[in-house]
């Protein structure tokens, strides 16, 4: 579904992401980790087109993205820090952005809003809200119009048990429609139930990029939480 070919980026003489090469296919939840700065956010936002890269190309279904804009109906975002209009209400905020997406709206997805409680909250200004709040708002807009590319990035920080719970059901549901679901998460002991394929990068580079079956196969280690701390010790102690 989302090809990404030799991609490069650099903000001033930093390289942010160094030759980036991936395939990532549907019917897949896939994790992208790696050390706070490696360069996830960025990668993700060059997927999305708010980045543009130095150098490469990325395409969806086969079609390259480059100043195209139709394709990001395909995709559902939930960012690391929903940024909303401060004054306006939680319904409004809903309103808008269900009238900017127009024709997308036969087929919406309410699930999060029920299993949330949304509607309890419409009055509620969006600059009154408590992160985990505004967590809850910005995952129910990455799934109300049911594309089939779920990009979410540490979708479950600042949610309590239950809500984390309810976003993690959701996710492994979606999955089973065939989708693409792409999350960046730091807790490593909450993917280890929802993922199946591993992105690990380091200082804006691929390190691997394997099935959780095979990448718990290498190190021997039956859950991600201890995998990827013993490879990263490996590699510590062989440098
Ligand atoms: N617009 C920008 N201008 C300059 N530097 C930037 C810009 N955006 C990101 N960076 C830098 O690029 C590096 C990678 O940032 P990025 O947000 O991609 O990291 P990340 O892997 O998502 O980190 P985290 O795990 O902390 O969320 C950081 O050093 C960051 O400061």
């Amino acid at each position: 579904m989302i090809g990404i070919e030799g991609i490069n980026k650099a903000f001033g003489k930093f390289e942010v992401l160094k030759n980036i090469n991936l395939d990532l296919g549907g019917d897949n939840i896939i994790a992208l980790i790696g050390a706070n700065a490696c360069g996830k956010t960025t990668l993700i936002k060059t997927i999305l087109g708010m980045v543009i890269p130095d150098s490469g190309k990325i395409s969806i279904n086969g079609i390259e993205i480059s100043n195209q804009w139709q394709y990001r109906k395909l995709i559902g975002y939930m960012p690391q820090i929903g940024r909303y209009p401060e004054n306006m209400r939680v319904g409004q905020v809903l309103e808008m952005i269900t009238d900017l997406r127009g024709s997308e709206t036969q087929n919406m997805d309410e699930e999060l809003y029920e299993g949330f409680k949304l509607k309890d909250i419409l009055d509620k200004k969006m600059g009154t809200l408590s992160g985990g709040t505004r967590q809850k708002v910005s995952a129910h807009l990455a799934f109300l119009f049911n594309s089939p590319i779920l990009i979410l990035d540490e979708p479950t920080a600042g949610l309590d048990p239950l809500s984390s719970f309810l976003l993690k059901e959701k996710i492994r549901t979606e999955k089973e429609k065939g989708k693409l679901i792409l999350i960046t998460s730091h807790i490593l002991s909450e993917l280890d139930d929802i993922v199946s394929q591993i992105i690990y990068m380091e200082e804006g580079e691929v390190i691997f990029d394997k099935s959780i079956h095979q990448l718990k196969e290498d190190t021997q280690k039956s859950r991600l939480s201890e995998a990827i701390p013993h490879l990263m010790k490996l590699k510590l102690e062989k440098a």
